[in-house]
């Protein structure tokens, strides 16, 4: 195994150092190495998401567990955590094995499967949550994304069932009564559009009825893309009352509003749908201080087909690995600690998923991203390792580039570039 010295580089934003990799962990033993030189470099945790779309099994023409893992490695990843809304879905032992295994081979990132809450993400009745638990995968996050839990019986059982395990359910807020046609968020756009609105109240109203849920029954709720103003609010004051409540944002509703529907290209529809410029403030604001527990990619790639259409036929989403941290670094600048905190050590800590968001200490696995905020990129989709091309920023200049990327002291990007 190859040894790495990274000379002159910056551990989450501190003064230059050099960071010795060696046998996979951060070490301080002399002898020979590989010399990177890191002057004016950034090292950080490696990044870990918490909610990926890797579209294996079932539409790897979109995308597969191996072009996920690469452009999640690109994106300075070590980590990710994949999504149930497989076909077939991800609701039993075999398939969560099976995504595992596809994750290991492919060895570009931690692959960790997320469990369907529900047979068939059909809304009806508990999945094997048990098995999937105890199985190779040892899935811990549980989620119907794509689909609420809208049952809130299913979902007190849910939350109760995984408590044994200190498992988390993952909800996709969404009152499906609320958002029966809807094409995008409800408000001044879509009145003058005249497309059928989400209101916020459909993903506020279930956010609220769970965290009493998982109050009453003392178990842990984990909000995925959280998109308004109101669900911080409902969220502030659970976290205020005790509630084991953890909540993430992503890259988009940081950033872009409802306005882009005005194009009527679909490559800005998404589910939440974009909302508007005093929600995307109030989600930075929460962000930064830790209402919102962890920026999530939520990346959702489309096939040419499913998104080149029109407006209403077009599936949500958006692909996201690879612009996470240039966009988060636009936001925030050079925070370098809150963007660790963010992107890496909480969402580890949320999953309880070993080795990956610890400090690069010596001893600690070497899963790190170095990234050089200086240089800016212009996104190409055409660039992008993901098989899909539905990205928002074409053409958008970013600041930061993901020079290199370590997996247990493997290099998995280097010079900016995938190794394999
Ligand atoms: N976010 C999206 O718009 N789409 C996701 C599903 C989801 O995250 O709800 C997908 O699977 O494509
Ligand atoms: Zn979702
Ligand atoms: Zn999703």
């Amino acid at each position: 195994m190859t040894s790495y010295l990274l000379r002159g580089v910056s551990v989450v934003g501190a003064a230059p150092t050099d960071l010795l990799i060696r046998d996979g962990l951060i070490s301080t033993e002399e002898g020979p190495a590989e010399v990177i030189d890191a002057a004016g470099l950034v090292a950080l945790p490696g990044l870990v998401d918490l909610h990926t779309h890797l579209r294996e099994p079932g539409r790897e023409d979109a995308e597969t567990v191996e072009t996920g893992s690469r452009a999640a490695a690109l994106g300075g990843y070590t980590a990710v955590f994949a999504m149930a809304n497989t076909s077939p879905v991800a609701d039993t032992a075999g398939v969560v094995e099976q995504v595992w295994r596809l994750g290991r081979e492919a060895g570009l990132v931690d692959v960790q499967p997320i469990g369907a809450v529900t047979v068939g993400l059909a809304g009806k009745q508990l999945a094997e949550l048990g098995a999937m638990a105890t199985s190779a995968a040892g899935v811990r996050i549980f989620s119907d994304d794509g689909h609420c839990v809208a049952d809130p019986r299913l979902m007190r059982r849910a939350l109760e069932y995984v408590k044994a395990f200190d498992g988390i359910i993952a909800q996709h807020a969404e009152e499906p009564r609320l958002t029966e046609g809807a094409q995008m968020h409800e408000g001044e756009v879509s009145t003058r559009l005249g497309l059928t609105g989400w209101p916020a109240v459909a993903e506020e109203a279930i956010i609220a009825r769970d965290v009493l849920l998982a109050e009453h029954v003392g178990s842990r709720l984990h909000v995925c893309h959280v998109s308004t103003a109101g669900s911080v609010e409902v969220l502030r004051q659970a976290k205020a009352r005790g509630v084991r409540v953890t909540a993430e944002v992503t890259p988009h509703h940081l950033l872009l509003t409802d306005e882009l529907a005005a194009s009527y290209d679909p490559v800005y529809k998404v589910n939440p749908p974009l909302r508007t410029q005093s929600d995307v403030l109030a989600l930075r604001e929460a962000l930064i201080e830790g209402v919102i527990d962890i920026v999530a990619t939520d990346h959702a790639p489309h096939a040419v087909e499913d998104k080149e259409c029109e407006w209403a036929y077009a599936r949500p989403g958006m692909v996201g690995l690879e612009t996470a941290l240039p966009i988060v670094l636009s936001i925030l600048g050079e925070q370098w600690d809150l963007i660790a905190e963010r992107m890496s050590r909480a969402p580890a800590r949320i999953a309880g998923l070993d080795g990956h968001g610890t400090d690069l200490a010596a001893g600690a696995p070497a899963n790190l991203t170095l990234v050089d905020p200086s240089a800016r990129r212009v996104v190409d989709p055409a660039e992008l390792a993901s098989r899909s091309r539905n990205t928002p920023y074409a053409g958008t200049t970013l600041p930061g580039r993901i020079v290199a990327t370590f997996l247990r002291g493997e290099p998995t990007v280097l010079d900016g570039k995938a190794v394999k």
